[in-house]
């Protein structure tokens, strides 16, 4: 404001900001969150009141929860957290803003019923319904703020399509303002900044600073009333969508018509791990990690100067071979049972298979934030998916290569790449999954051919893709679970398919998990205080191999071999010893070698101490 700038503060509502936190270690299961409302709230005065003291005239509270399946208990404490704030907020514009999804009827007119309240931001890109409920009923005198541009995708907006929406709201609400339909934090900055992508490409795109000017744009159409005449851009953003449609040259009627259809291994899963066995004959709690080993300095200046061309393709080969060299030997110093070559070629695990699939694109500085501080660059998806040529065999050999013990195929599934990148949007989703299903089952019986018997496919974005609303929850994990079936229908019985979960709350989803029908699933167990164990505590059966981790490696802290066995311990509490595997809660990229070294001997020895009893309890 010092700088001249309107500015509006923006905090995150009271009631989401509950429901939406979860109560520490130890506390009560049956804690309710809201019962903290009257806690807060007097925080929440004191804030308010120094902005406006400090001259806001507009303040954004967020509320993103009223978009999900309420009770009117929750719905009830956004009425009361309200009229107790009615005071604090008079005298400025205060502007709920709610998206990701359709916002329920419930919700709607709890919230254009709020105190204090004088404008209501929705989401009008993911929440299509929502548009019914403006349209039936909107508070006089208040401002709707119409998110009509995607916050979440990159692509150039549908601007007559937006307009005559915008229009149509008009005689609803009469003090209309044309917003995003969210932050723009989960796009890319500026295209100013692309300069590798194909021109045609780029045309169709919008990152953040391409979007405010959409925003800008349609304002100042819908004031002038004339469109097309009113809007210049750079670039042909109308043109688009039929666009992508033209992309379609070459159609995949079988990912298309794999909607509704069942496609499972035909052998079940006891069978396949017995058969499994008498290959791999493994130890009681074999050992494994999850796939990368720490991305250091050095091996980023490698991709760096070979993408650069700074150094030739020999030179490149070399350096990752001798990196895969130097962690194969790790793991077979350290005795673990099941080895990873540690992705050293890969960028991203996302951005690396995107870079090799057709119908993929990519920036040169479209980062976004991903985790804390960790930033990525996810890939574009524009048009059909297919793998020309295999994308891991030949990493995956050189490393087999090198040892005797078995080594992970190590895969990116179709639902952690769609989730993790920019995904087209003039077919359904699910229809673009299945493709990528099919080029990753391309690459899983390439590696079979190849001779490696155990292949990773990690679904970590599987959870995070789940639609906020109950009603539409089955659907995606129908088709998401099929898709990840999809990858690995035609290997052998002896082939051994694991998966990977990490980042979520699983116990909700557990039976999509065991319907994926992998023979081995390593997911994240220690970071979240091990409330994974709970739902086999509560007697869910788990016939497959699973490999809860057993220490987190987002913590540069070692854990200790005495800690490791009691949190394996914890799980032989639960789950059958001939099921069990031993390994950390995700891949080591972010570690550095002096964690990742005693941390996985430690790994090995609790392993090895538990084997032992194991074997004298007999
Ligand atoms: C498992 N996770 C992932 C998510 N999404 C993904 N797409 N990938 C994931 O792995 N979501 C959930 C979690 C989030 N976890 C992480 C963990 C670690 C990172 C990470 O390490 N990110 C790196 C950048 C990764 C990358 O793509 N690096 C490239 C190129 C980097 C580069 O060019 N660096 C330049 C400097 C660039 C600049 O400053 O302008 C250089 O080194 O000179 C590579 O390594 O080749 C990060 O640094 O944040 C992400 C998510
Ligand atoms: N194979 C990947 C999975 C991350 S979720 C890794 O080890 O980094």
């Amino acid at each position: 404001m010092q700088l001249g700038v309107d500015t509006v503060p923006v905090l995150v509502g009271p009631v989401s900001y509950l429901l939406l936190s979860k109560p520490a270690k130890g506390v009560e299961k049956t804690f309710s969150l809201l019962s903290l409302l009257d806690k807060i709230l007097p925080v929440y005065k004191e804030v308010i009141s120094e902005l406006k003291a400090a001259g806001a005239s507009w303040i954004q509270l967020d509320e993103p929860t009223l978009v999900m399946d309420l009770d009117s208990h929750k719905l009830k404490a956004f009425t009361e957290a309200y009229s107790e704030l009615e005071s604090t907020l008079s005298g400025l514009n205060v502007l709920v803003e709610t998206y990701f999804a359709d916002i329920p009827a419930e919700a709607f007119k709890t919230l254009t019923s709020l105190k204090g309240v004088t404008a209501y931001g929705l989401d009008l890109v993911r929440g299509t319904k929502t548009l019914d409920l403006v349209k039936a009923e909107f508070p006089k005198g208040k401002y709707l703020f119409a998110g009509v541009v995607d916050g979440r995708n990159i692509w150039a907006n549908d601007l007559s399509s937006s307009l005559s929406t915008l229009e149509s709201l008009e005689s609803r609400a009469d003090k209309l303002v044309v917003s995003t339909s969210c932050s723009l934090l989960h796009t890319a900055v500026d295209l100013v900044n692309e300069t590798k992508l194909d021109d045609e490409i780029k045309s169709w795109l919008a990152f953040a600073a391409q979007k405010v000017v959409e925003v800008n744009a349609l304002a100042k159409a819908l004031a002038g009333k004339n469109f097309l005449t009113k809007i210049s851009f750079p670039c042909p953003l109308i043109q688009f969508a039929a666009e992508l449609i033209c992309l379609n040259i070459f159609p995949f009627p079988q990912a298309a018509g794999l909607k509704g259809s069942e496609h499972r291994r035909a052998t079940n899963v006891s069978a396949r791990l017995d058969a499994q066995q008498k290959k791999l004959n493994l130890p009681i709690l074999p050992t494994t990690t999850i796939g990368s080993f720490p991305q250091t300095v050095e091996l980023r200046r490698v991709r760096r100067e070979y993408k650069a061309k700074k150094i030739s393709e020999e030179e490149y080969i070399k350096a990752i071979k001798e990196e895969i060299k130097k962690v194969v030997e790790l793991q077979e110093e350290l005795d673990i049972d099941v080895l990873v070559h540690g992705e050293p070629e890969r960028n991203d695990m996302v951005e690396y298979f995107g870079e090799q699939l057709s119908g993929f694109a990519f920036t040169v500085n479209g980062w976004v934030q991903s985790y804390g501080s960790r930033c990525v660059k996810p890939p574009i998806i524009y048009g059909d998916v297919s793998r020309p040529k295999p994308m891991t065999v030949y990493w995956s050999s050189a490393a087999q290569s090198m040892t005797s013990r078995p080594m992970k195929g190590m895969l990116t599934g179709p639902v952690t790449i769609l989730n993790w990148s920019f995904v087209r949007n003039d077919q359904p989703r699910f229809e673009t999954c299945y493709q990528i299903a099919l080029a990753i089952k391309d690459e899983v019986e390439d590696l079979e051919k190849a001779g490696i018997n155990v292949i990773q496919i990690d679904e970590a974005a599987l959870r995070e893709g789940l639609p906020l609303r109950k009603s539409e929850q089955a659907f995606y994990l129908e088709w998401a679970v099929h898709s990840f079936r999809i990858t690995n229908i035609g290997v052998q019985d002896t082939t051994q398919i694991h998966t990977h979960m990490c980042y979520s709350n699983f116990n909700d989803i557990i039976h999509s998990i065991i319907d994926m029908d992998a023979d081995v699933i390593t997911i994240e167990n220690s970071r979240s205080d091990e409330k994974l164990l709970s739902v086999f505590r509560e007697g869910v059966k788990y016939g497959a191999g699973i490999g809860p981790g057993v220490y987190d490696i987002h913590s540069p802290r070692i854990p200790s071999t005495e800690e490791i066995a009691d949190r394996i311990n914890k799980m032989l509490a639960v789950l059958e010893k001939n099921i069990l595997w031993v390994n950390p809660d995700c891949g080591l990229k972010t570690r550095k070698y002096p964690e990742v070294k005693p941390a996985l001997q430690a790994m090995v020895a609790a392993a090895k101490a538990l084997r032992t009893q194991l074997a004298s309890a007999k």
